[in-house]
């Protein structure tokens, strides 16, 4: 199998720069005049994969909506990722795992490892035990084809607090972590397949991306605030990989297919309007 650079590389080519989340709220459950209860969580995900597991490049379940619901809830998130990829979506499963390494080693197997039942094409994880605690699935992504998106500047207020904190190499945490990923991804072609994840709402930051050659997951659009206009902004020339998610501000379009696939056509237009190029300099 190609690796999840190569597959995103392609994806992003064939289908825009738009990942869209299943984020199954209970908000949202009831907007679409659904129960927040199994029958519920399953045909609420089983509609996102129907309108738009053929058309955009990534959908990315949040598992805690899956969790919420018992051994049964990842039954459902089992089936959603089957259906998505079948769909030919790329499913990015956002679990943020974070732990010592000899535990990484046991979620590596539970999602990136082809054999396992909750095999998907890439993870985000959480780095804050240590870069270094990741390397079991950085080393099982690499073994089987699969993507690792790291935090590194996340989009909720209270990121900076930690993210910001100088190291004693005289450089952020969040730096530490860009440049750590940069060096995995150091020679592939056509793309790195291990990312970061970089929040829509960071605003001005002087962080380098530049080295990054790997994929650049950017939630907080949308309803968190962020906006396409801010994509350029904050990512300059690092534009190329650029995987912008919205998951509320589209799943509010539900449940009529035809509401989630216009959401997603204009989030995904505005995106690729925002990543083109400036001809003018
Ligand atoms: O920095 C981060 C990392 C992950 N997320 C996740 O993305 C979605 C955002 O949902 P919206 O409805 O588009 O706000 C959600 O699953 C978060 O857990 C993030 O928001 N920020």
């Amino acid at each position: 199998m190609d690796s999840f650079g190569t597959r995103l590389h392609a994806a992003l080519d064939e289908r825009g720069p738009l990942c869209v989340g299943i984020d199954p709220h209970s908000q949202l459950l009831a907007h679409w005049g659904l129960e927040d209860d199994l029958a519920g969580l399953e045909k609420f995900s089983r509609t996102v994969v129907e309108a738009l597991g053929d058309r955009v490049a990534a959908l990315k379940p949040q598992s805690a909506f899956f969790e919420r619901h018992g051994s049964r809830g990842i039954a459902v998130l089992e089936s959603v990722v089957r259906e998505a990829r079948a769909a030919g979506a790329l499913v990015i499963l956002d679990v943020k795992r974070g732990d010592i390494g000899s535990t990484m080693a046991a979620y590596a197997h539970a999602y990136l490892d082809p054999t396992s039942p909750l095999a998907v094409d890439a993870v985000t994880v959480s780095p804050y035990l240590g870069f270094g605690s990741l390397s079991p699935i950085i080393d099982t992504a690499a073994a089987h084809g699969g993507g690792v998106f790291v935090l590194a500047l996340t989009s909720n207020p209270e990121g900076p607090q930690v993210q910001h904190a100088i190291t004693t190499e005289g450089v952020t945490v969040a730096q530490t972590m860009l440049d750590a990923v940069a060096d995995l991804n150091e020679g592939a072609v056509p793309l790195g397949s291990f990312g970061v994840v970089v929040g829509a709402t960071i605003g001005e930051t002087a962080h380098d991306i530049s080295r990054l050659n790997g994929p650049i997951l950017v939630p907080g659009l949308g309803t968190q605030g962020g906006r396409p206009e801010d994509l350029r902004r904050i990512f300059g020339e690092s534009a190329a990989a650029i995987l912008p998610s919205y998951s509320r501000e589209v799943l509010a379009h539900g449940p009529s297919v035809t509401g989630l696939r216009d959401a997603a056509g204009r989030a995904l237009e505005e995106c690729r309007a925002a990543l083109q190029p400036n001809v003018n300099g």
